[in-house]
């Protein structure tokens, strides 16, 4: 859809931790790409409890991956409402089928994956604290907020998500291993 030299179409892939939501903002924030992640997505969902919310709530409770159906269509409905046309989709795909379902509507120009130690993503995320309203999101080491437990540009609370904590962090990255990697390999190809 479109020639590259007028519209980007660019996904980032990675495991959960990877760096994937801290990467997009600064990219966005230098070259004109609108940003959708599908964790900010799902939590904007959850904040104002929609059906898609309530339903997904029960996925990522378990540490589990949201059917590809129900994610996909949520992610087309969102990219459609896209002024700009051209996007940087972190967090999606993150199944081969949600990989194949993008192609047959998109064609992807760039696709990039951050490939980060599992030790390291246990480090980072047991240090993340997120502003759940807008997506931002912060480490205690890496990039701390301005002033302790406070957003940067609300001055509310940081939040720390639920499924960080050790055992769901075990499952997702299990999930991470059986299926996110695929999609990466469907991409190399
Ligand atoms: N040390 C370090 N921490 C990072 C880096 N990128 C992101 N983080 C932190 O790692 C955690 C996970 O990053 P996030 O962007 O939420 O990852 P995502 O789950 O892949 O979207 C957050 O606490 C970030 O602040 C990096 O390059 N170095
Ligand atoms: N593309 C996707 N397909 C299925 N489930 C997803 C997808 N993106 C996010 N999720 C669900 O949302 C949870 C949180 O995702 P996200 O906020 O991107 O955080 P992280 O990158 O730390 O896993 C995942 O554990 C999963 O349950």
């Amino acid at each position: 859809m479109g020639a590259p030299g007028r519209l980007l179409h660019a996904v980032l892939t990675g495991a959960l931790g990877s760096g994937k939501r801290t990467l997009a903002s600064r990219i966005v924030k230098q070259v004109p790409l609108q940003k959708f992640s599908s964790g900010d997505l799902l939590q904007d969902n959850l904040l104002r409890d929609t059906e898609f919310g309530v339903l997904a709530k029960i996925f990522m409770d378990q540490g589990r991956l949201i059917p590809d159906d129900i994610m996909t269509r949520l992610t087309l409905q969102e990219l459609k409402s896209s002024p700009r046309g051209s996007w940087l989709l972190s967090g999606f795909p993150r199944t081969l089928r949600q990989a194949e379902a993008l192609d047959r509507v998109y064609h992807i120009h760039l696709a990039m994956n951050l490939d980060v130690p599992i030790e390291v993503i246990r480090q980072r995320l047991s240090a993340r604290w997120i502003h759940p309203s807008s997506g931002r999101v912060y480490n205690l080491e890496f990039n701390p907020p301005r002033a302790v437990g406070v957003d940067d540009l609300t001055g509310k609370p940081l939040v720390q998500r639920e499924d960080d904590r050790p055992e769901t962090l075990a499952k997702r990255l299990e999930a991470y291993e059986d299926q996110t990697k695929r999609a990466l390999d469907y991409y190399r190809g």
